[in-house]
C-alpha cells in the first residue's frame, strides 16, 4: 500500500457561473523516501494540486488518503492536525516572517511539536546546521541571501519531522549554484525516508529526482520513473504533534510589538494619555472629596448630629430646606422654633442616645472690643459636636466667656493669641414670649480663638451664661436647637432616622440632621463632578480604540502572508485570532501601565505642589482607579480587536499564501 494516495481528484474554479475544470480526474500513489517532480505547462494545475496534496485546499471531489486513512476534508481540525504533523511546505517566495530570527523562524514550526523548550532549540540549531546556517541563526531573514533563505525555509518544513516535504518552485528565485544546494538537500531529505513532491518548470531540478510526473489538462499525461525510490524504512524521529501553546503565541505578538516599535509606541501614547486623564480626574475626585471630609470632620464630631425644630409643614421638603424655613422663622416667629424640655425628653428616650444637649443659635450678633468690631456674626452655644480641633488657641468657653473667631481676633491684635483674656461685649436680638425683639448685652472675656476654616466664622458661648443673659433681657430662655450624644459612630444614623420621625400633635417634630447626611450630599456632588470630568476625558479613550482597530486592521493586511504561513504550517484559525487579539491585549496593558505610571506621577507633582497650600493629598488614586484602568484598557484593547482578529482568523490560507 502507499503512502499516500490520490484518488480520482477533479477541482473546477467558478467564475460567476462558468466553470473552468483545472484537475480533471487524477490517481496518484507516492511512497516514503521518493523524490517526485511535477512538471508541466503553466496553469496546468500543479499548485492547485499540491494544495490538496498538503491540505490547505478542501474545496474539490476525489480523495487523498494517507497511510490507508482516508482525510476527512470536512473536519478544519483533522486538516490542521494533518499540516502540522505529516506535511512540511516550502515556497518559491521562502515565506519567512520578517520579524523573527532565522531560529525562531523554524522554532515557530517546532512550537506546535510536543517537544520541551530546550529540546526545541536544539533540535531548531541542529537543523540550521544542517542546512550550513547555524552561524546565522540570529540574523533575520532579510540579512541572508536567497539560497539562504531558501535553506531556512527547509529546515523550517523540517522542523516538525514530516513524512512529506512539498516544495512549490523551491528553486524558482535561486541561481543555479543555490539551486544545487538546495535540490542536494532535498534529496538528502528523501534518503532519510521522507516522501518528497516538487513543482518545477525546469527538467534539470525534475531530473534530479526519483520520478518525474507530466501534467497537462489536468491529468498526468506522462510518468517516468529515473531511480530507485530510496530507503523508505520506518523513521525513528517521529515527533508528537501540539496546537501553539497560549504562551507561545503570547510571545510572537510582543516580538511583533516590538518589531513595530515606532508605530506601537504611538498608538500606546495615546491611549496612556487617555488613561492618564481618566485616571487623574478619578484620584483628584477622591482627593477633593477627603479633603472636604477632613475640614468638616475637623470642625464637627460626627458622633453628635445636631437637632432643630421643624416647622414646615410639606413633607416632600428636604432636610436642608427645613433647617432653611426653622431658621427664617427664628428672625419673625421666634416662638415656634424653641425646643420645650418636654419635647426634648422624647429625643432623650431614642435609643443609642445618651444624652441630649441644648444651645442657642443666634445670627446677626455683634462683638465689640474697644474700636474693633464684628457684625452679623452667628452665635452659638459651645456643645461638644463643635470638634475642639477648632480651637487654635486658648479653650472652649465657660461661665462668662467666648471663643472668638480667629479672623476677629486678628483685627483686634495681629498678635492674635494675645486676645485671650481680654473682655468683648456681645450684643444680640432676641424675644419675649410676645416675639416682641429685645436687646441682649453681655461683656465677656475671652477664653480662645477658632478657626472654621472653609465652614465660615466660629463664635461660642457656654450654654448657661446665654441662658442668664437672655432671661436678664426678659427673653424667652427655651433652647432653639440641641445636639444628641450618640453611643456609638454607627449608631448615628439610625438615631437620626428615629429622631426625625418623633411625631407631636400628628406633626413631625425634629429635624435632625448629622454630619454624615451633609457629607453625602457633599460627597455625591464631587463624586459627579469627578465622574463627568473623567468621562469627558474618557473621550481620548474612544480615540485610542480607532487606533487599536485601524492598526489591528493594517497588521492583518501586512501579515496576510504570514497568516497563510502559519495556517500551512499548521496553526489553527482560532490561534490566528487570538495572535492579534493577544497583540491588542498587550498594547492594552502597555497603555494601561504608562498611563498609571504618569497618572501617579502627577499625583506626586500636584501634591507637592499644592501640600504647601492646602496641607492635604489633592489627588488620591485609589486601588479602585487602578483596577478601572486596566480593565478599561483591557476591554477597548478587546473590543478593538473583535473584528479584525476574526477577519485574520477567517482568512482563506491559499489566498493569504498568494497576497503580495
Ligand atoms: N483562486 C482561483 N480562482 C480562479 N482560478 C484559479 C484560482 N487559482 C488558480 N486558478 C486557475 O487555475 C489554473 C491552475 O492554476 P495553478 O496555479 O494550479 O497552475 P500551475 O500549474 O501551478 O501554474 P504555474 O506553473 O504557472 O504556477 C490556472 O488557469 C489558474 O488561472
Amino acid at each position: 500500500m502507499a503512502f499516500l494516495e490520490l484518488k480520482n481528484i477533479h477541482k473546477s474554479y467558478f467564475l460567476g457561473k462558468e466553470e473552468f475544470p483545472v484537475l480533471n480526474g487524477i490517481n496518484l500513489s507516492f511512497d516514503k523516501g521518493e523524490f517526485v517532480s511535477i512538471l508541466g505547462e503553466s496553469g496546468g494545475g500543479k499548485s492547485t494540486l499540491m494544495n490538496i496534496i498538503g491540505g490547505l485546499d478542501r474545496d474539490f471531489e476525489g480523495a487523498v488518503a494517507v497511510d490507508g486513512e482516508v482525510l476527512d476534508h470536512k473536519q478544519e481540525k483533522r486538516l490542521d492536525l494533518y499540516r502540522r504533523k505529516t506535511i512540511g511546505y516550502i515556497f518559491q517566495s521562502f515565506n519567512l516572517i520578517n520579524y523573527q530570527s532565522n531560529l525562531e523562524n523554524v522554532m515557530t514550526s517546532l512550537n506546535m511539536t510536543a517537544l520541551s523548550g530546550a529540546e526545541r532549540k536544539q533540535r531548531a540549531i541542529e537543523l540550521l546546521a544542517r542546512v550550513g546556517l547555524k552561524e546565522h541563526m540570529d540574523k533575520y531573514p532579510n540579512q541572508l541571501s536567497g539560497g539562504q533563505k531558501q535553506r531556512v525555509a527547509i529546515a523550517r518544513a523540517l522542523a516538525s519531522s514530516p513524512d512529506v516535504i512539498i516544495a512549490d518552485e523551491p528553486t524558482g528565485a535561486l541561481d543555479s549554484v543555490n539551486t544545487k544546494e538546495v535540490l542536494e538537500i532535498l534529496e538528502s531529505i528523501a534518503k532519510d525516508g521522507k516522501l518528497v513532491i516538487v513543482v518545477t518548470h525546469s527538467q534539470e531540478v525534475a531530473d534530479y529526482g526519483t520520478r518525474i510526473l507530466h501534467m497537462s489538462d489536468g491529468k498526468i499525461d506522462e510518468e517516468k520513473t529515473l531511480k530507485d525510490k530510496f530507503s523508505n524504512e520506518q523513521r525513528t524521529d517521529e515527533i508528537l504533534s501540539k496546537p501553539l501553546a497560549a504562551s507561545t503565541i503570547w510571545n510572537m505578538a510582543f516580538d511583533h510589538v516590538r518589531f513595530n516599535k515606532l508605530r506601537n509606541f504611538l498608538i500606546t501614547l495615546g491611549s496612556a494619555i487617555g488613561v492618564f486623564s481618566v485616571i487623574l480626574f478619578l484620584g483628584l475626585g477622591n482627593g477633593i472629596k477627603g479633603y472636604i471630609n477632613d475640614q468638616v470632620n475637623q470642625l464637627a464630631n460626627p458622633k453628635y448630629p445636631t437637632v432643630m425644630k421643624n416647622v414646615t409643614t410639606d413633607s416632600k421638603a428636604s432636610n436642608t430646606e427645613r433647617v432653611q424655613e426653622t431658621t427664617q422663622k427664628m428672625a419673625t416667629d421666634y416662638k415656634s422654633t424653641t425646643l420645650s424640655d418636654k419635647a426634648l425628653e422624647k429625643i432623650n428616650n431614642v435609643a443609642h442616645v445618651k444624652r441630649v444637649i441644648k444651645g442657642y443659635q443666634f445670627s446677626n450678633a455683634s462683638f465689640t472690643h474697644g474700636k474693633t468690631s464684628v457684625q452679623g456674626a452667628q452665635l452659638q452655644t459651645w456643645t461638644p459636636a463643635i470638634s475642639e480641633k477648632t480651637i487654635k488657641a486658648g479653650h472652649k468657653p465657660g461661665e462668662n466667656e467666648v471663643l472668638i473667631d480667629k479672623t476677629f481676633a486678628k483685627k483686634i491684635d495681629s498678635n492674635w493669641k494675645s486676645v485671650i483674656g481680654k473682655k468683648v461685649t456681645l450684643n444680640f436680638m432676641a424675644f419675649n414670649d410676645n416675639n416682641t425683639p429685645v436687646q441682649v448685652t453681655k461683656t465677656l472675656k475671652i477664653s480662645g480663638v477658632a478657626d472654621g476654616g472653609q465652614a465660615g466664622a466660629l463664635f461660642s458661648t457656654d450654654y448657661q451664661t446665654a441662658k442668664e443673659s437672655l432671661a436678664k433681657a426678659g427673653a424667652i430662655t427655651e433652647a432653639n436647637t440641641a445636639s444628641i450624644a450618640v453611643d456609638k459612630a454607627e449608631n448615628v444614623k439610625a438615631a437620626v432616622q428615629k429622631v426625625n420621625s418623633i411625631k407631636i400633635d400628628g406633626k413631625r417634630a425634629f429635624i435632625g440632621v448629622s454630619i454624615g447626611d451633609v457629607l453625602d450630599t457633599i460627597n455625591t456632588i464631587t463624586s459627579l463632578a469627578s465622574y463627568v470630568l473623567a468621562a469627558i476625558a474618557g473621550i481620548s479613550l474612544i480615540v485610542s480604540a480607532i487606533m487599536i482597530i485601524v492598526t489591528t486592521y493594517m497588521s492583518v493586511s501586512e501579515r496576510t502572508k504570514e497568516i497563510g504561513v502559519l495556517r500551512a504550517l499548521g496553526a489553527r484559525s482560532k490561534d490566528i485570532r487570538k495572535l492579534f487579539t493577544s497583540e491588542s491585549l498587550m498594547i492594552g496593558m502597555i497603555s494601561a501601565i504608562a498611563g498609571l505610571a504618569a497618572a501617579y506621577g502627577g499625583q506626586f507633582l500636584m501634591n507637592t505642589a499644592l501640600h504647601g497650600l492646602i496641607k492635604y493629598n489633592i489627588v488620591q488614586i485609589s486601588f479602585g482607579n487602578v483596577l478601572f484602568a486596566i480593565v478599561i484598557s483591557l476591554v477597548i484593547a478587546l473590543v478593538a480587536s473583535f473584528v479584525p482578529s476574526r477577519k485574520a482568523a477567517k482568512l482563506n490560507t491559499i489566498d493569504a499564501l498568494a497576497a503580495d
